[in-house]
């Protein structure tokens, strides 16, 4: 008899009804509007969508690294391992970032300081992940940079940011998040800034690494491209919410949401380089102040009819592992 497979075996992190809101002088932005996602052991997982589906918010309010004056997750949880991330301590939460997840930007010097060589950042990042002596944190140090493949690691150790150039500056980032062996990596469009060559040199590190070090990964981009080239499975997002997830086979094979086709018919040009944004899509996104009514994607859906602006569709499964939030759904998946 075959076994049937567990969909959420070896889960790291279950994302539960996220909700994230940034509060303004005369008005709130509902940035994340429950989102529901997980990520197993050592994946790789694509989270695609247009600029301000929330992306960056859903990672900030993972690691609670949201502006403390202006956002507030105002529900839902996020289940790391079995325990809720937003209910540790500050002091609990700093472990958390320090050991267990790290995160890598599109701009470097979010993450390294200019004052400081690289070879000692990345020592300290040693050393608050385990106690360890200063010489055997700078040999861990030397050991990541020639793991990142960067070039004459001994003397690279003592630069600073500034006399690297952009892609070896990402590379050191790189090193630098690795060096407490996290479980999880998030990756925030970690290569949108750099030149089409560089830009698939750092992709391929970063996989091979995952596959090294057994490391799950969290991919946000906006470019599925990239997604398909890279990941296992992805979950796209529209308006602070998810509108389809989907193994990366299944997605291509068969996208379901409009928004879904919608961002396919426009691929960017991977041949421009860092300008490939995705090309418009026709209309524009709703605003995230007022409450929604309906489909967030109605306006601009050449699908909608009369249901999809008075009711809101919930993500719902067409097939195992993939599921997306459309009226129309088993009729789109068939065009
Ligand atoms: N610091 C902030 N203050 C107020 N609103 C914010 C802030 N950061 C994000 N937002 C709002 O939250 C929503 C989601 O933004 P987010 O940065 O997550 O989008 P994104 O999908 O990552 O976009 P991009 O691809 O441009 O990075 C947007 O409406 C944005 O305007």
């Amino acid at each position: 008899m075959r076994m049937q497979s567990n969909p959420k075996a070896d889960l790291l992190l279950d994302v539960r009804d996220l909700e994230t809101h940034f509060y303004g002088e005369e008005s709130v932005t509902r940035a994340l509007g429950g989102v529901n996602f997980h990520v197993k052991s050592g994946e790789m997982l694509g989270i695609v969508g247009e600029s301000g589906c929330g992306k960056s918010v859903t990672a900030l309010s993972i690691l609670r690294l949201l502006p403390k004056q202006t956002a507030k997750t105002v529900g839902g949880e996020v289940i790391f391992k079995g325990r809720n991330l937003l209910e540790l301590s500050e002091r609990q939460m700093r472990e958390v970032r320090g050991n267990r997840i790290a995160m890598i930007f599109q701009d470097p010097m979010t993450s390294l300081s200019p004052v400081h060589t690289v070879g000692r950042q990345i020592a300290e990042a040693v050393q608050i992940h385990g106690r360890v002596s200063r010489a055997e944190a700078l040999e861990k140090a030397l050991e990541m940079l020639r793991l990142v493949r960067i070039a004459d690691p001994e003397r690279r150790l003592n630069n600073y940011p500034h006399e690297m150039s952009g892609g070896m500056r990402q590379r050191a980032m790189i090193a630098m998040a690795l060096a407490c062996s996290p479980e999880l990596l998030i990756a925030d469009e970690p290569t949108t800034a750099l030149d089409v060559t560089i830009q698939a040199q750092i992709l391929r590190l970063i996989v091979d690494l995952k596959d090294r070090m057994g490391t799950a990964v969290m991919f946000i981009t906006h470019d599925l491209g990239v997604v398909a080239e890279t990941c296992q499975r992805v979950i796209v997002m529209y308006a602070g919410r998810i509108v389809e997830q989907a193994s990366v086979t299944d997605l291509f094979a068969r996208p379901t949401h409009p928004y879904t086709r919608a961002l396919m018919n426009s691929v960017p040009d991977r041949r421009r380089g860092r300008q490939s944004r995705l090309p418009e899509i026709p209309g524009v996104v709703p605003s995230l102040r007022e409450p929604l009514v309906g489909c967030s994607f109605a306006e601009r859906c050449p699908f909608a009819i009369g249901v999809c602006r008075e009711k809101m569709p919930v993500l719902s499964e067409i097939q195992p592992g993939h599921a997306a939030a459309c009226w129309r759904s088993n009729e789109v998946v068939n065009l």
